[in-house]
Order: structure tokens, then sequence, then C-alpha cells
């Protein structure tokens, strides 16, 4: 279980992360959408323990009740090798290219589990199996430079799930994909958290990808959550004007040709220093409030499940803005 209250990331003034408050269940799919530079990779970090050295990190961070703020790098890096796993954009980049992908997934199976090495090789191709990679044998052999981009990225996955997370992060997984090879892993790492009752945070700027594979999902906009619940709900019907706007702006399929339609959100998101003081989305928001830019909206609870983070909330739950 994943508890996170009021956690704030700051970079000197910047605030890269603003009281973010989420609560995961074990085996929870969560999505986390935005814009780019809405904080969902910082969000992703600072539950791996892995954020840049200059951040300073407030609030509360509870991995199955080990309360992990202001942990030392040791208690992390035991966290991280057998808790939490995280796999990231660009498969090449993570993997040693001197290596075959083979050693590369049994290291940590001997290191952190203390297999021999006939075990872990044993268990590596199980792995494998197991992530859908074709001709394993053989790919256990094989230097990440002869592999395609989507087994390179399944050896990542096999690679995260060697020492059995009960939590894997992906960050933006199938971004350097082409669409098809895309689906296969959303399905895949769906799959593979249902079946190990893992819990998955998926990052993600494709609204249908999060679709296929969350349950939940936080919509974030400048270092905030401003909207969250499950995931058919929010998407067929956002209450935050910021998820109005990324629904609309949606890259749509035309004539077999991939077109975004004009996006219905005006302007980007802005420098982390130049956000309002208050609801970090005015200046944007076409149906702002003379207060919204200096007082902070308080989270609305919508209905039984969901929340919302905006000032004209009790309107849009009043049916006066639909
Ligand atoms: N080392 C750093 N020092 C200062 N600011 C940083 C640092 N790393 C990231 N930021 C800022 O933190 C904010 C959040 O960035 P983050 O990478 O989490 O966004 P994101 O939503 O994941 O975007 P993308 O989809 O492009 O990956 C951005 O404004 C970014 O400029």
């Amino acid at each position: 279980m994943i508890e996170v209250q009021d956690l704030s990331v700051r970079f000197g003034e910047a605030e890269a992360l603003r009281r973010i408050s989420l609560t995961l269940t074990p085996g929870e799919r969560l999505g986390l959408v935005g814009e780019s530079g809405s904080g969902k990779s910082m969000l992703g970090l600072a539950l791996m323990g892995m954020l840049p050295e200059q951040a300073a990190m407030s609030g509360r961070l509870t991995i199955d009740a080990h309360d992990l703020s202001g942990a030392a790098d040791r208690e992390w890096r035991e966290m991280r090798a057998r808790k939490v796993a995280m796999i990231f954009q660009e498969p090449m980049m993570a993997l040693n290219p001197l290596r075959r992908v083979g050693d590369t997934v049994m290291e940590p199976l001997r290191l952190h589990l203390g297999l021999s090495k006939s075990d872990a090789r044993r268990r590596a191709l199980e792995l494998f199996e197991e992530t859908g990679i074709q001709d394993p044998e053989e790919k256990l052999r094989q230097y990440p430079h002869e592999l395609s981009g989507g087994q390179r990225q399944r050896v990542l996955i096999a690679l995260a799930l060697a020492c059995d997370p009960g939590i894997l992060i992906a960050d933006e997984p199938t971004t350097a994909l082409d669409a098809h090879v895309a689906l296969r892993i959303t399905d895949l790492l769906t799959r593979l958290a249902r079946d190990r009752g893992m819990m998955l945070v998926f990052i993600s700027h494709d609204l249908a990808a999060v679709a296929r594979t969350a349950e939940t999902v936080a919509v974030m906009y400048g270092g905030e959550i401003v909207e969250m619940g499950p995931v058919g709900q929010v998407l067929s019907d956002p209450k935050h004007p910021y998820t109005k706007g990324l629904l609309h702006a949606r890259p749509t399929i035309t004539g077999g040709e991939l077109r975004k339609r004009l996006p219905m959100i005006p302007g980007n998101v802005p420098a982390l220093a130049d956000l309002p003081p208050g609801c970090r989305f005015s200046g944007r928001c076409a149906v702002e409030l003379p207060h919204c830019a200096g007082t902070r909206p308080a989270i609305h609870a919508v209905g039984g499940s969901r929340s919302c983070a905006c000032h004209r909330v009790p309107e849009v739950m009043d049916g006066a803005m639909e």
C-alpha cells in the first residue's frame, strides 16, 4: 500500500509538486496523465526515492506502513531492490550495451535473492517467458542492440519483475515504440499487474493508453493533482476544466492520418516560477473566476470515489456549467 500525504517537492523557490495526497491499495492500477512538465515523472521518481539531488521533499510518504519521509539512501536502496521497480521511456538507455541481456537480468536475482548462477539463469528464462520474449533461450545470450525496441522494453520489464516487486512504476514506457508494439506492451503490463496482484503506476500523456491500462486516473497540472477518480468516469464525464481541455486536445485519426485537433487549452504549462499562487490552471482556464489566481481551490469530493480541485466544482455538480 502507498500513502502519500501533502507531498511537495521544491527546487529552491520553484515548487515542482504541490501538496499531493493519494492512497493506492495493493494491485491498484493508477494512470498519471497531464501535459509535459505537469510533474508526472517527478511524482514517479518521488515514489522511487530517486528525486534529483537538488530537490527538497516535504510531506509524508509511506510504503507498506514503512515511513519513507526523509529516509536514508540505504533504506531506499532496499525498498527499490525488493518492493518498488521502475521502467522508463527509452529501454536502450537503461540497458548496458556491453552486457548480454540475460546477465543483466540475472544480476539482481543473484545479488538480492542470493540465487546460484544456474537458478538465476532458470529464473531469468521464466521471466523472459512471462514477459512474452520470443526464443527466450537465445535472447538471454544477446546484446541490447540485437533486439527490437519492443523486445528491449520486455527485457526491462523482466528485469523490473526480477525481485517480485509489489509496485511497478512505468514512466511513458511506450513512447519510443510503434503504435502496435506499444499496445502489446500496455496490455502486457496490465496482465502482469493483474496476475501478480502488483500495483502499477502508469505515467503517460496518451489518454487512450491510460484508459486501457489503469483503473484509477490522476490528472496532473502544474505539479498538482487536479482531478482523480475511476478512469472510465473521469474520461467520460470530466469535471475539471483542465481535464475537459485535455480530452478535447486528444489526437484523432482522420482519414488514416494522425491529426491533432486544435487544442482547446490555449497557451502552455507556464514555467514553475511563473505559476500563480492560487489555482495553477488560472490564466489558461476558460471559466476562471476573479479569485482563482489568488486562492488555492479545495479538493472537493465528487460523488463517492472522485475528487476535483476547482473553485467551480460546486457549480459543476449543480449542473450550472454543463
Ligand atoms: N532537476 C530539476 N531541477 C529543477 N526543475 C526540474 C528538475 N527536473 C524537473 N524539473 C521541473 O519539474 C517540473 C515537472 O517535470 P516532470 O518531468 O515531472 O514533468 P512531466 O509531467 O513528467 O513531463 P514529461 O511528460 O515531459 O516527462 C517541470 O517544470 C520541470 O521543468
